[in-house]
């Protein structure tokens, strides 16, 4: 029985971070930011922290589905998100557990797909042989894909260097078959800003913002889709998911804070106390 007195609720499938600065920890963390409650299908344990990833361990994937299946049967799915899905094998028992639910396009409930392929430091956290499943199993149910510039050249091959490229990629990606397309302008080269491009096909809406000038941006993609998340679990419309995101995204990335010896995270406080560190 739904309880009208119930906080909207946000389910992140994605990998744990020991670091505590990307995957389903930053989820989560923008979640509760966004005033959305949380739940968790945790794909994979990644040994990780700010040098970068020295270990993943795979949950197996009916384990993953099992997860999806309690939440949505009991606590229900105001919107989904994917961040590591490790396999071809773990995307697929992710889809048929979506498909049970109605997550995902064909159903009701908003399903993000965020393609994560590798950390920062550039160690993979997706097998080469997913890449296919992705594009063409998890795209064509997504509501909204949300590649970065190294995802997009990984999936499509397009090697966007300036802002003028974004629609070309947007284009490539669309084509196989999400309703809206993210692409992500955080590693464009001596780009002054950061102009992120959505697109559904007809309609493109730039979305811009400042370039900080700070390393500490792990995490930074994760909290976006998640913030995104969260506005589709209120029920915004995607543009303004969106550009509520990106808002998000931005103040997070301005005050990003150092931690251990490498990149820090993107800092999620800030929704919920003023600086006190
Ligand atoms: N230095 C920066 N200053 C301001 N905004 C940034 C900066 N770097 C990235 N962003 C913004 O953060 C969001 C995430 O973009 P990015 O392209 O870095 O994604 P990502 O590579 O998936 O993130 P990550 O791998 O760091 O989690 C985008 O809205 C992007 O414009
Ligand atoms: C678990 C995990 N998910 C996503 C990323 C990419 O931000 C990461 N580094 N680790």
């Amino acid at each position: 029985m739904h309880d009208e007195t119930a906080p909207p609720t946000a389910l992140t499938i994605a990998g744990s971070d020991s670091g505590g600065s990307a995957g389903m920890h930053a989820d989560l963390r923008t979640f509760f930011a966004c005033g959305v409650h949380g739940t968790t299908a945790v794909t994979a344990v990644t040994v990780q922290n700010t040098v970068g990833v020295t270990g993943l361990v795979e949950i197996p994937p009916e384990t993953v589905a099992a997860q999806i299946d309690a939440v949505a049967s009991d606590i229900g799915v105001g919107a989904a998100k994917t961040g590591v899905l490790a396999s071809a094998a773990t995307i697929d028992a992710v889809l048929d557990a979506c498909d049970r639910h109605g997550i995902g396009r064909g159903g009701r409930t908003p399903f993000v797909v965020d393609p994560v392929a590798a950390s920062r430091s550039g160690e993979p956290l997706l097998r080469t042989d997913a890449l296919d499943a992705l594009r063409h199993r998890a795209f064509p149910r997504a509501t909204l894909v949300t590649p970065n510039l190294d995802e997009v050249r990984l999936l499509t091959g397009i090697d966007a260097r300036t802002r003028e490229d974004l629609l070309d990629a947007a284009k490539a990606v669309h084509a196989f078959g999400p309703e809206w397309v993210l692409i992500k302008s955080g590693h464009l080269p001596d780009d002054p800003e950061c102009v992120d491009l959505l697109f559904n096909g007809t309609e493109s809406i730039e979305l811009p913002g400042p370039r900080y000038a700070t390393e500490h941006t792990h995490g930074a993609g994760d909290v976006f889709a998640s913030a995104i998340t969260a506005a589709l679990a209120k029920g915004a419309s995607m543009p303004d998911a969106v550009r509520g995101g990106k808002r998000f995204v931005t103040r997070s990335v301005a005050e990003a804070y150092p931690l251990g010896s490498g990149v820090g995270p993107v800092s999620t406080f800030w929704r919920i106390s003023p600086r006190s560190y």
